[in-house]
């Protein structure tokens, strides 16, 4: 019974990740980049610690843009109407991925510039 649920959750936690990939122009970017980027720190032959900075970096960016499309799914089940909170809404969740993604931009250039110079 429980092993079921647990598949269940799983599951469901997969079509979520389906969907956000297949539907999410910018989710497909972002793993285009975890993948270039795992590709350089492999060639570059980058620390244990500079793997998972950079593990838990891609992570957050990736995480963030889920919790966008779903801070956006969830306005416009609200409303499809112009609305000022709906515009502040959808506008907090972009600028969080932002930071994260400016974050991610000073990651990389701290951990990979040094093995590039
Ligand atoms: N109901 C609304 N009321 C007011 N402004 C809105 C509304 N829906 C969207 N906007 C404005 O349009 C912007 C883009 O919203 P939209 O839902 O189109 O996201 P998107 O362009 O699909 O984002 P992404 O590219 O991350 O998927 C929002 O950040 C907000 O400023």
């Amino acid at each position: 019974m429980k092993n079921s649920s647990f598949r269940k959750s799983f599951y469901i936690a997969c079509k979520g990740l389906k969907y956000a990939i297949v539907t999410e122009r910018n989710i497909k970017i972002h793993l285009i980049m975890a993948v270039l980027v795992s590709l350089l720190g492999w060639y570059l032959g980058i620390s244990n610690l500079e793997w998972l900075i950079v593990i838990l970096t891609i992570t957050l960016v990736i995480v963030l843009e889920i919790v966008n499309t779903v801070v956006e799914n969830i306005v416009d089940l609200i409303t499809l109407e112009y609305h000022p909170l709906a515009a502040i809404a959808k506008d907090l969740s972009a600028g969080a991925v932002l930071v994260a993604a400016l974050g991610a931009a000073i990651v990389g250039a701290v951990t990979f510039l040094k093995y590039l110079t």
